[in-house]
């Protein structure tokens, strides 16, 4: 089995995604992204202990440095990148060298914008850890840190030279943060693969069971859809906002709840049940469907409505950051069928309230 490899297609910024068992000691996959260099392995203070040797060894040729970082959504900051400029600029690492992520999409994010920034940019390579990351937050160069009014709202577009996804790292993870992966994984059927939803709605369990097949294929068809939309609009001037689904709430929510109380992946399943919401409230979805959503988003463990100390009025102030928002209004994803998401600014905004405030149907089941 089971080894599967992708690649996203950018001209000469293409890579290839690998995903499967056992692949962190393979040298021959680090390689073309490596050889000659300086290499920096960066990662955090729960990751760093589980996988950081592995990594090591497998690059033990190179001239290597470790930087540990401390673990949560809440370091994710500027303050917290600022330490791998400094260990960069101590170590003399210069413009040939290359960045190593290692860990869930925190990491990535921070060690992506770090290789974007560092002496105008230098090369790095994700290694992602968790369920999210190797879904989503790996692939296609997004990268950034929060800021206190605004989720990722720092950052800058740069792609890795290689994703290396070991499903093998995902038997250390622990169940809540595998559900939050999950909630990314349900985003890419409910946006345009209907199909694949309703493979999920069958496979559910055999996924929160850490099946390796059911998990690679997951991996394997999440990480497709996301190179083909990133492919077709790396720097989301239209269809890529489509990976937003649920965002625009979530965002709201991880912002407004303090970073690191609700996981990214739980706020972005609270979020899609909004979207959805939204969406019947217009008539573009029906009923059912908004059941069928929030059905399969509980049976992965997820929350399915938002909490409850946030105002729709506070909602709202937190939505008018998104990256979205444009001179004459936010734009949301929505729905018009489940495997159909659409980028709309065209919605009532009474039915907007309606959502925020949480007024039946949403708690329909
Ligand atoms: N760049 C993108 O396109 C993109 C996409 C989605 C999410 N994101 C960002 O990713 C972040 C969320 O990523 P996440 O869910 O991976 O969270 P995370 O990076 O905080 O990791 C979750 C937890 O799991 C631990 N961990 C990681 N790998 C582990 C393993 N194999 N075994 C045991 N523990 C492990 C981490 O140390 C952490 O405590 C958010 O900041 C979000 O904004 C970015
Ligand atoms: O890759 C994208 O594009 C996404 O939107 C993926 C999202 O899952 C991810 O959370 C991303 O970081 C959100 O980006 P932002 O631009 O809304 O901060
Ligand atoms: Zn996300």
């Amino acid at each position: 089995m089971i080894k599967q490899t992708l690649q996203l297609e950018l001209g000469e910024r293409s890579y290839p995604i690998h995903i499967g068992p056992g692949l962190l000691s393979l040298t021959a996959l680090y390689e073309p992204a490596i050889r000659g260099r300086q290499v920096m392995v960066v990662s955090n203070n729960t990751v760093a202990p589980l996988y950081m040797d592995t990594v090591c060894e497998a690059l033990q040729d190179y001239r290597l440095e470790r930087l540990i970082l401390p673990d949560g959504e809440q370091y994710k900051t500027l303050e917290v990148l600022n330490t791998i400029f400094d260990a960069l600029l101590e170590k003399r690492f210069n413009r040939s060298c290359c960045l190593v992520a290692l860990g869930g999409g925190v990491v990535g994010d921070m060690v992506g914008f770090a290789a974007a920034c560092y002496q105008r940019g230098v090369d790095f390579i994700q290694i992602p850890t968790t369920l999210l990351a190797q879904v989503d937050s790996s692939v296609g160069g997004k990268t950034g840190v929060n800021h206190p009014l605004g989720k990722n709202m720092i950052g800058a577009f740069h792609q890795p030279r290689l994703v290396l996804a070991d499903t093998d790292t995902l038997s250390t993870l622990d169940d809540r943060q595998l559900s939050a992966g999950i909630a990314e994984v349900i985003k890419y059927g409910l946006i345009e693969d209907r199909e694949f939803f309703e493979w999920l709605e069958a496979n559910i369990t055999r996924l929160l069971e850490r099946d390796t097949e059911a998990l690679v294929y997951a991996i394997e068809r999440s990480c497709r859809c996301k190179a083909e939309i990133v492919a077709a609009d790396e720097r989301e001037s239209g269809k890529r906002a489509l990976l937003n689904l649920g965002h625009t709430f979530g965002h709201a929510i991880e912002t407004g709840m303090g970073y690191g109380n609700w996981l990214h992946g739980e706020a972005v399943a609270a979020g899609m049940a909004m979207a959805a919401d939204l969406s019947a409230r217009h008539g573009w979805i029906d009923n059912t469907d908004v059941s069928r959503i929030r059905a399969l988003l509980k049976k992965a463990g997820l929350p399915t409505d938002p909490p409850g100390d946030i105002s729709s009025d506070r909602f709202l102030e937190l939505m008018a950051v998104d990256k979205k928002a444009m001179d004459d209004g936010l734009r949301l994803v929505l729905l018009d069928a489940i495997g159909a998401a659409k980028i709309t600014a065209d919605y009532d905004h009474g039915h907007l309230d309606e959502t925020l405030s949480r007024k039946l149907p949403m708690t329909g089941s």
